[in-house]
């Protein structure tokens, strides 16, 4: 149509480039990256079809913030995909419910009850590092394991104040990991997505096996939770009232409390809303952590300087880390912001263009998706010369030599539906790897690493590090 962007080469009759879904996922990565860059050299937009259904692709950080705060909305085939495993949480939530439970959640991540985690972030740190000393010896392993088994269980200690025991905590590991393969293969092999054919697949028992083991982690998190403060309830009325005055005062509510004493919500919104958090909060942060050891461990130099910042900081110590200390911390700061443009965890979200929208070069019809590329602004030319070099030192050199567009570094998203978590995950991330790189010296090397594109991206491949103990 007038004015619309143009078609990515390679459209075949009837199916559009929906060949391109027939491959496995580190062959999407790839064509991912392809589309990102074909649409980089040809004006920032462009659309491709999966049959007769139309998707912008964007990699213009203004266009992209304009759209996102047009359109909130995330009803698409690919998002019908996720919401059977995630259900309709924020992350997927329709506009009125996802306006609503925006509101509600967002005080449960003020930087007070952050502030807050920072023990539990600590401890965790802690029960880390002693999984990864049983590797010590050992000289190469894939740290993936460890780093998701703590990170689901800080999610749940922090935003739910609930203990998941390790064997749950494995268990929901591998039934998630299985739901998201299996959601993709159906995906991809299109004549599933008619139910007729899919019911009489193995496929469909074996996901909704993982789907169920998913979705009661979450109500055992719930269930956990309610107890826990049916517990302190029975506590507060057993002594008296001025102690029962002072530890109300004192007591900052986390997510699921926000949750359970709203009232507004449905037992069904409740249950997605935790499932959503769970997921959102933990794979993202651990995928996060492994790809900056992997990074960090390729790259001698950034991880010596990120050695001597913590000795200064830390005098030398092994102690837990301190509010005072994060602002302090700058160059591991650089570090992980480095990891996340680099391999942007999250290459693309997605929106539903459900109103004509005018861009810079063109225009966007309503009824159509758009894929945000964040891949693509991540390796825009705006970044400088070195846009395909991993260099933390970018992030602080003065004068500053980064793009002049502040939405530049989309790690975390734009507009009114970024990621709520942000804060949280640079804080957590901070003190696991300020532990880490006090007590080792990280080996690796990312260069023959494979990834694939598995919603978010992952390591699949050449992803083991080896550890070596400094002297404290
Ligand atoms: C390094 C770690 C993380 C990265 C890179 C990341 C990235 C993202 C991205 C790209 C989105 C999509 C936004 C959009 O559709 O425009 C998102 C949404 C979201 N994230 Fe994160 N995230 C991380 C950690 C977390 C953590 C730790 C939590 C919670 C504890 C969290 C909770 C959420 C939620 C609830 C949403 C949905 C927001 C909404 O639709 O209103 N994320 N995140």
């Amino acid at each position: 149509e007038p004015g619309e962007p143009p078609i990515l080469p390679g459209s075949l009759p009837l199916i559009g480039h929906g060949y391109m879904l027939l491959g496995d996922t580190v062959y999407f990565w790839q064509k991912f990256k392809e589309i990102s860059y074909t649409c980089l050299q040809n004006g920032h937009a462009l659309y491709f079809l999966i049959g007769t259904q139309k998707f912008y692709v964007l990699t213009d950080p203004e266009d992209i913030c304009l759209v996102s705060n047009v359109c909130v909305a995330k009803d698409t085939v690919v998002g019908a995909l996720i919401r059977s495993l995630l259900g309709s949480g924020l992350v997927f939530a329709d506009v009125p419910t996802w306006k609503k439970h925006r509101k509600l959640i967002m005080p449960s991540f003020n930087q007070q009850i952050l502030d807050g985690f920072i023990p539990i972030f600590n401890n965790q740190a802690k029960r880390l590092m002693k999984k990864l000393e049983s590797e010590e010896d050992d000289k190469c392993f894939d740290p993936t394991p460890y780093v998701n088994q703590i990170i689901l269980e800080s999610i749940c200690l922090t935003t739910m104040d609930v203990k998941l025991e390790e064997a749950d905590s494995v268990k929901f590991l591998e039934a998630y990991d299985q739901a998201i393969s299996n959601g993709i293969a159906t995906y991809c092999k299109f004549w599933l997505r008619c139910d007729l054919l899919y019911n009489m697949t193995d496929m469909k028992i074996k996901q909704e096996n993982c789907i169920r083991i998913v979705h009661e982690t979450s109500d055992l998190v719930l269930q956990k939770k309610r107890m826990k403060n049916k517990r302190n309830r029975a506590k507060i009325n057993s002594v008296d009232n001025n102690i029962e005055a002072d530890i109300k005062k004192d007591t900052a509510k986390c997510f699921a409390d926000l949750l359970l004493e709203s009232n507004v919500l449905t037992e069904q919104e409740l249950r997605h809303e935790v499932n959503g958090m769970i997921i959102a909060g933990s794979d993202t942060t651990s995928t996060v952590l492994v790809f900056a050891l992997l990074l960090i461990g390729s790259y001698p130099e950034v991880q010596e300087k990120i050695y001597s910042e913590l000795t200064e900081v830390f005098e030398g110590s092994n102690r837990d880390v301190q509010k005072q200390d994060l602002s302090r911390l700058e160059y591991l700061e650089a570090a992980i912001k480095e990891t996340l443009r680099y391999y942007v965890m999250a290459p693309f979200v997605i929106r539903h263009i459900d109103k004509e929208i005018k861009l810079k070069s063109c225009t966007l019809k309503p009824g159509n998706n758009c894929f945000f590329s964040l891949y693509g602004v991540h390796r825009h030319p705006m970044w400088g010369d070195d846009v395909e070099e991993f260099k933390p030192q970018r992030w602080l050199d003065s004068p500053s030599r980064l793009p002049a567009n502040a939405n530049a570094f989309m790690a975390f998203s734009v507009g009114k539906r970024n990621c709520i978590g942000r804060a949280y995950a640079m804080m957590t991330m901070k003190i696991l790897l300020s532990h880490i790189f006090r007590q080792y010296r990280v080996l690796a090397d990312h260069s023959n690493m494979k990834v694939k594109l598995n919603v978010i991206i992952k390591p699949c491949s050449g992803h083991l590090i080896s550890l070596e103990k400094r002297n404290m």
